[in-house]
Order: structure tokens, then sequence, then C-alpha cells
């Protein structure tokens, strides 16, 4: 389970990390968390729906709106804390990310039909000491990452169901996005698309 290519300085992938058991387990605590707090596609400060709907476990959640970004205590639709943070995703970030500190948010991104990601760094955490951990289920991504600037050039590879990346060091706050899922690539989720996981220390520690 614990091979990983480095793919760029800071990038490291762990293909197919987690086994088709590991997934259909984590796809179901995921669908239990939709059912307590439902996905949204938030809108951001320009005024513009994303095309990923988002969820959360954990103490803090990233959520979006005409205000901006932020990390939030609660589902902005319900009112309620996030579902509490699944151990096996405790276990995954101990042994990729961190075994001291504890990842206290974990932002669920639900790609279905078209949806993509524009290329952004993910920099809301208090602390970018601590890398972001990602775990792809479903559909495969057509991936890109870049540098710490958006000027400097991207490479794209593809991140399929059961595999984990990491962001950190010189990575950490590289761009990247998702330029598109492969429709049909997996047959873990009903009706079809991805999910991604990514697993963050959003408070300082
Ligand atoms: O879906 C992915 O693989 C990337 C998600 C991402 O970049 C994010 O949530 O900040
Ligand atoms: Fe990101």
């Amino acid at each position: 389970m614990f091979r990983s290519i480095n793919v760029l300085p800071g990038f490291d992938l762990w293909p197919g990390a987690l086994d088709p058991e590991a997934q259909a387990d984590l796809l179901r605590l995921v669908q239990a968390a939709f059912e307590a707090a439902p996905p949204a596609c938030y809108e951001t400060a320009y005024g513009k729906a994303m095309s990923v709907a988002m969820s959360s476990f954990g103490s803090l959640g990233w959520t979006s709106d005409k205000a901006g970004y932020r990390y939030a205590d609660r589902h902005p639709g319900t009112g309620q804390p996030w579902p509490a943070m699944p151990q096996a995703l405790l276990d995954l970030w101990a042994a990729l990310a961190d075994p001291e500190t504890p990842p206290d948010s974990a932002l669920i991104n639900l790609y279905r039909g078209d949806a993509r990601m524009g290329l952004h760094q993910d920099r809301d955490e208090a602390d970018p000491r601590f890398p972001v951990l990602s775990i792809s289920l479903g559909d495969t991504a057509v991936f890109r990452i870049g540098g710490t600037s958006r000027k400097d050039p991207t490479r794209s590879l593809k991140l399929s169901s059961g595999d984990v990346c990491r962001l950190s060091g010189p990575a950490r706050l590289a761009f990247h996005g998702v330029d598109r899922i492969l429709p049909g690539s997996s047959g873990l989720i009903p009706g079809g698309g991805r999910i991604n996981i990514t697993l963050r220390r959003a408070a300082s520690a």
C-alpha cells in the first residue's frame, strides 16, 4: 500500500493505495455524510456557482459564498456541525502526512457530469507546513499541477479510484486543478462520477 511515485518535488502519488474493499468502505462513509450534510455547489465571491458539489468531515469544513472562501464549523445549509472525521482517514493521514498532528478537515468533492475545478492554490489553511492529502474514488480525473506561480508550466496526470496523492513542501502551494472526469471509467459510484477527499490541517496546531 505504501509505495509512492515522486511526480514533482513535493508532489507524491500512491497509486491504488486503497484496495477495492477500502474504497467501498470509504464510499459508504461518504454516503452517510451526504445524508447528514448534503453536498452543495457553493457560490464564489465572483457570484458564480462551482460545478463541484462539496461537503466535509471534521471540525472544520471549507465553504464559499459571496463573502469569499473560509473554513466554518457548521454546514451552511443545516446549521449543524460536520460529520465526524472517520478513523480510516485519521489513520491514512498519520501514515502518509503527519503522525503527530491530526487533520481537522476533510473536504469531500463530488464531481458529476462535466464538473471540473479550475487551477488554484490551497491557501485558506492557517499553516501551510502541513500537507494536503488527497484521495480519489470513482471515475478517473485528469488532474493538472504546475508550480507556485500561475504562469509556471503544468503537467497533467490521471488520478484513478483508490489513488492517494500528497502536496507538501515545495508543492504545497502549487497551482492545481481538475480538467475533467472520464465518464464510465469506474463502476464504484452509483450513477457515476468522482469523489475526491482532501485531508488538511486547517486551523493552526
Ligand atoms: O479533486 C481533486 O483531485 C482536487 C481537489 C482540490 O484541489 C481541492 O479540493 O482543493
Ligand atoms: Fe486544491
